[in-house]
């Protein structure tokens, strides 16, 4: 694993390295950091921070060049977004109308994309505890196919299918047992791993799941982490379920569909970005002469690099003598919890021409949240930033938004959508009262015995 979850290791890429890696990004002399063609300080003077920011062109950009290396490999491939990575109904839009369909992991995420417009049948169901009423919903709504992912699971599902009268598609995910090579709390695929079924047990109850009532077995997924940089994982995984696809097929049972997973890696720091074109490879060489459909639920690398988190330099705060000062910044980890959850190490770039070419120093970025984890980075060397200066957190486009909450009773930050050179507002700042706006107060508090 290189060193992306590690805020010690190696030395930071310097604002250059950082620009250079990304096109949608620009330092100009007067208007500052652009995204696509907005000056993301526009938007800040408008919204204040801490905002979100997704490039719909990137986003784009990104379908285009991961649905086009499936093609130039000779793939027909459905690419199915992973709506955990980002669910805002916006960026939902702009990938289904770029084709996509979506992998949710539950109810809200499989409401949620219907309500973006994302047809039920380009739509799957995954996730290792489906509750009844979300089987009932995929059900009724007549999905493309349940993920199913125990022995226990497949049973429940066969019933429920059965009382509400209808057939099930399904395909098992099969773990195997493969180690993705990514940080410990986003591997899925190893056998100590919750998900997916023991794979040498997946043969004998895919053939249980063709004789069970309203259960249609229809194929096999597999998805071993989040964040993989390297491709001989997933070869190792899908050699294996080939395999699984071949034993099945021995037994004169049909194989219709392959779910290859999601989980290629960007770049975040040194990282080499997972390459659409290597992945397409992997497939082809131990998928591609199956005869199955096949189908990838990317998300991070789709939604990661087309999104930023804009904050600003509350303060600056000296620490012990000797000791790097603090950069104390408006946005903390109920925006982005990535690095307090992962460490995991994110790019930070001033919003001023002037702050990005101020000395460089070494500092600790820090939020207000009274955790000593709320920390953005530590020991990083950054230009001089000052007391109101603004910053761009980037790649948070995946597994950002979607986690954050509203820890300390800080409200959710705004989200803004900017496509070329226009932009708007996708989701409102929070306003402080609907913080309590759910909760409720028994009334014997509010009238206590004996008053009135
Ligand atoms: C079943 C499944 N599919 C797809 C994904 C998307 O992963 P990533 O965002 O790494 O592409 C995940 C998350 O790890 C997942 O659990
Ligand atoms: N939340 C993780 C990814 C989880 C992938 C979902 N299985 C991250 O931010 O890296």
């Amino acid at each position: 694993m290189a060193d992306t979850f590690s805020t010690h290791a190696g030395q930071d890429p310097t604002l250059r390295d950082l620009l250079a890696a990304r096109p949608a990004l620009s330092m100009h002399a007067i208007d500052g950091l652009v995204f696509e063609d907005v000056p993301l300080n526009a938007v800040a003077d408008a919204l204040g921070t801490p905002t979100w920011v997704m490039g719909a062109r990137t986003l784009r950009g990104r379908y285009a060049r991961l649905s086009g290396a499936m093609r130039d490999a000779g793939l027909d491939v459905a690419i199915h977004f992973a709506v955990k990575a980002n669910d805002h109904l916006a960026v939902l839009k702009v990938l289904g109308a770029q084709g996509a369909g979506a992998d949710v992991v539950s109810g809200g995420e499989l409401c949620r994309a219907m309500a973006a417009g994302i047809p039920a049948c380009e739509i799957v169901f995954s996730g290792v505890g489906k509750t009844r009423a979300e089987m009932e919903l995929a059900l009724r709504h007549d999905i493309a196919r349940i993920n199913v992912e125990s022995a226990e699971e497949l049973e429940l599902l066969s019933a429920v299918a059965v009382a509400c009268g209808r057939t099930a598609r399904i395909a098992l995910r099969v773990n195997p047992d493969v180690d993705a090579g990514t940080h410990a709390k986003i591997t899925t695929g190893l056998a100590g791993n919750k998900f997916g079924i023991p794979y040498d047990r997946a043969a004998d109850l895919y053939a249980h799941a063709a004789v069970l009532p309203g259960i249609h077995p229809a194929g096999l997924a597999v998805h071993i982490g989040s964040q993989i940089e390297r491709m001989q994982p997933y070869r190792q995984a899908y050699a294996r379920v080939a395999e699984l696809v071949r034993v099945i097929r021995a037994r004169d049972l049909g194989v219709e569909v392959i779910d290859c997973g999601g989980g290629l890696g960007i770049s975040y720091r040194h990282e080499t970005e997972g390459a659409p074109e290597a992945l397409a490879n992997a497939i082809r060489l131990e998928l591609g002469d199956l005869g199955t459909r096949l189908e990838i639920e990317p998300g991070r690398w789709l939604a990661g690099p087309a999104g930023l988190l804009l904050s600003t330099v509350i303060l600056r705060k000296r620490g012990y003598d000797g000791m790097p000062p603090f950069v104390v910044l408006d946005a903390a980890m109920n925006d982005l919890a990535r690095p307090s959850l992962y460490d995991a190490w994110h790019g930070i770039i001033p919003l001023s021409p002037r702050d990005a070419v101020a000395p460089a120093e070494q500092v600790h970025v820090v939020g207000p949240v009274c955790e000593s984890g709320d920390t953005f980075g530590h020991d990083r060397t950054l230009p001089h930033l000052r007391d109101g200066s603004r910053v761009a957190i980037l790649d948070a486009g995946a597994y950002g938004m979607v986690m954050s909450s509203t820890y300390n009773a800080r409200p959710m930050a705004a989200q803004v959508m900017v496509d070329g050179s226009r932009w708007d507002v996708i989701r409102a700042r929070q306003k402080i009262e609907s913080l309590w706006e759910g909760d409720i107060v028994p009334n014997t508090l509010t009238h206590p015995a004996g008053g009135k």
